[in-house]
């Protein structure tokens, strides 16, 4: 699929340089990210239901927050792509993680799944988020999740599936943001330190499920994860009996 893109807006937080006020928001979806963990951790049996939050509540978790900002789109629709590209790099930062605006004028943010552990999204009250679920036929579609600013969508990441055998799995989801106003979101991504080692839990291994991943440790797959764009299916790379060469030479985002 071929999309000429320019970037979009997001704003990188790091709790060493930023606010108070960021801070205590980091400190308390944290915290709920590890009361989740826990609660699929004992709901898996897994003898210490407390690992899952332990990777994140490590002093060298690797988590981080971002928040993605969606000008309204409504107008820009009008223009040809060229414009659409000079407008927005006018109130743009750069950015690498596939806010884009695409040659129709939507302005989103490109299929894909979320690496890390798992992650806690809020956003205000405009649509955009959709999922990729399969229908009652099995065949895949787009699904739009009603916008709620009261609440948080949870994902699951890459490394959750690896580390549960493909028991709970990563959805794949995009932006497409359509609306007059603008789309503001914000999402920490729970992740483990980059020297943790991601291993299918024996708990999840069984004579009918057999290890499906090969272990390897957050800082490999985030430099695989770079290499390629951002739809591909990463995880499958590390699939134990699958040469996955074809989706690899897709090219780089
Ligand atoms: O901005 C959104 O609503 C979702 C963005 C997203 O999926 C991401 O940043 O990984
Ligand atoms: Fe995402």
């Amino acid at each position: 699929m071929s999309q000429r893109l320019c970037s979009g807006r997001a704003v990188m937080l790091d709790p060493r340089t930023d606010g108070a006020v960021v801070n205590e928001y980091i400190e308390a979806v944290r915290q709920l990210a590890c009361e989740i963990l826990d609660l699929l951790g004992e709901g898996l049996g897994l003898k210490d239901p407390r690992y899952f939050s332990k990777l994140i509540t490590n002093a060298d978790s690797d988590s981080l927050l971002r928040i993605n900002h969606y000008p309204p789109s409504c107008t820009i629709h009008k223009l040809d792509h060229d414009d659409q590209c000079n407008i927005k790099s006018l109130v743009s930062t750069k950015a690498s993680n596939g806010g884009n605006l695409t040659a129709g004028g939507r302005i989103g943010f490109g299929e894909h799944s979320d690496p890390q552990i798992l992650s806690l999204l809020r956003a205000n009250d405009v649509d955009g988020l959709q999922v990729l679920l399969p229908n009652r036929d099995g065949k895949e579609m787009w699904v739009q999740v009603p916008a709620d600013p009261s609440a948080f969508f949870v994902n699951v990441g890459d490394l959750l599936q690896a580390l549960t055998n493909g028991r709970l799995i990563s959805v794949r989801h995009r932006v497409i943001a359509t609306a007059c106003r603008p789309r503001l979101s914000t999402i920490y991504f729970a992740a483990p330190p980059l020297h943790a080692r991601i291993s299918a839990l024996t708990e999840t291994i069984t004579a009918s499920t057999p290890r499906q991943y090969r272990s390897f440790t957050w800082a490999e797959y985030k430099t695989t994860m770079y290499s390629l764009r951002l739809s591909h299916s990463r995880l499958d790379l590390f699939n134990i009996d699958d040469d996955d060469s074809g989706n690899a030479s897709e090219g780089k985002a």
